[in-house]
């Protein structure tokens, strides 16, 4: 476990574009020492918003984009294609505009597909997926990611596991069904928090005031039953990538305060 590390930046803008270049460096880096590089994606605005300014990076010709994994924390459990698949606004933000190999984009099952609404099948299957990637070197069912990153929601959510439902409990699987979740849809796939955990980093992004309880909480010490993001860290880092705004109910121990 990695004890969480802060960065807080003026403006989600900003956010966003200094994850962008910090993404780009890791997925170069980890292609020259590793050959390839897996990341995992998140749903939600700011995940999205570090993919668009990805997308207008000018760096961003320096991933070598045939040799990267792209694999989903979670995802909304719709038919393929609808504009609320975290998949499909990946796509929008960036994926469509970069020469990916699309046997290593591996995106969540969608609801019309092979499993229909059995989203259990749907979780087995995607767990099966990332144990078919694993390496004997993993440790584990799930590939060691690279980079792991969770948008932060303001009840302290990271993925699709929100607070007491049963997913965040899980200690086995890999991956797992959704149901009843408050954000809607209420339908959704997951990965767990012992999956999250296998990632060498993990970066947990927060913008807007409307998340500054949720930070506060997640890194005072709250238990991750009640605050999930308190129970994402990853192998050697764990990064919260904030803007002031999210920042802002954080104890003053927690981050030097900005200069005047
Ligand atoms: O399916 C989703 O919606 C997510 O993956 C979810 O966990 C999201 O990342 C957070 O709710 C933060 O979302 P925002 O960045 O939009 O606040």
């Amino acid at each position: 476990m990695s004890a969480p590390q802060l960065v807080v930046h003026r403006d989600k803008e900003l956010m966003a574009q200094a994850a962008a270049a910090r993404l780009i460096t890791k997925v170069v880096d980890a292609q020259s020492s590793r050959g390839s590089a897996s990341v995992v994606l998140t749903g939600g605005r700011n995940g999205n918003g570090v993919l668009a300014a990805l997308a207008a990076a000018p760096a961003r010709d320096a991933v070598d984009w045939g040799r990267i994994d792209l694999w989903w924390g979670d995802e909304r459990y719709l038919p393929e294609g609808h504009p609320e698949r975290n998949v499909t606004q990946a796509r929008a933000a960036l994926l469509d505009a970069v020469p990916l190999d699309p046997k290593r984009v591996h995106a969540m099952p969608a609801s019309d597909g092979p499993y229909g609404t059995d989203v259990e099948a749907a979780a087995e299957a995607y767990a099966a997926e990332l144990a078919r990637a694993a390496g004997p070197e993993n440790h584990g069912a799930v590939p060691s990611f690279d980079v792991l990153m969770l948008g932060v929601g303001p009840d302290t959510h990271v993925a699709s596991l929100f607070p007491e439902l049963p997913a965040v409990r899980e200690s086995e699987r890999s991956v797992v069904g959704v149901h009843g979740a408050p954000k809607p849809p209420p339908t959704r796939v997951t990965l767990t928090l012992p999956a999250i955990r296998a990632a060498r980093e993990v970066w947990l992004l927060a913008a807007g005031e409307d998340k500054a309880q949720a930070a506060a909480m997640a890194l005072s010490g709250a238990g991750e039953v009640q605050a999930p993001a308190a129970g994402a860290y990853g192998r050697s880092r764990t990064l919260w990538l904030l803007d002031a705004a999210a920042a802002s109910a954080l104890p003053r121990s927690l981050y030097p305060p900005a200069s005047p």
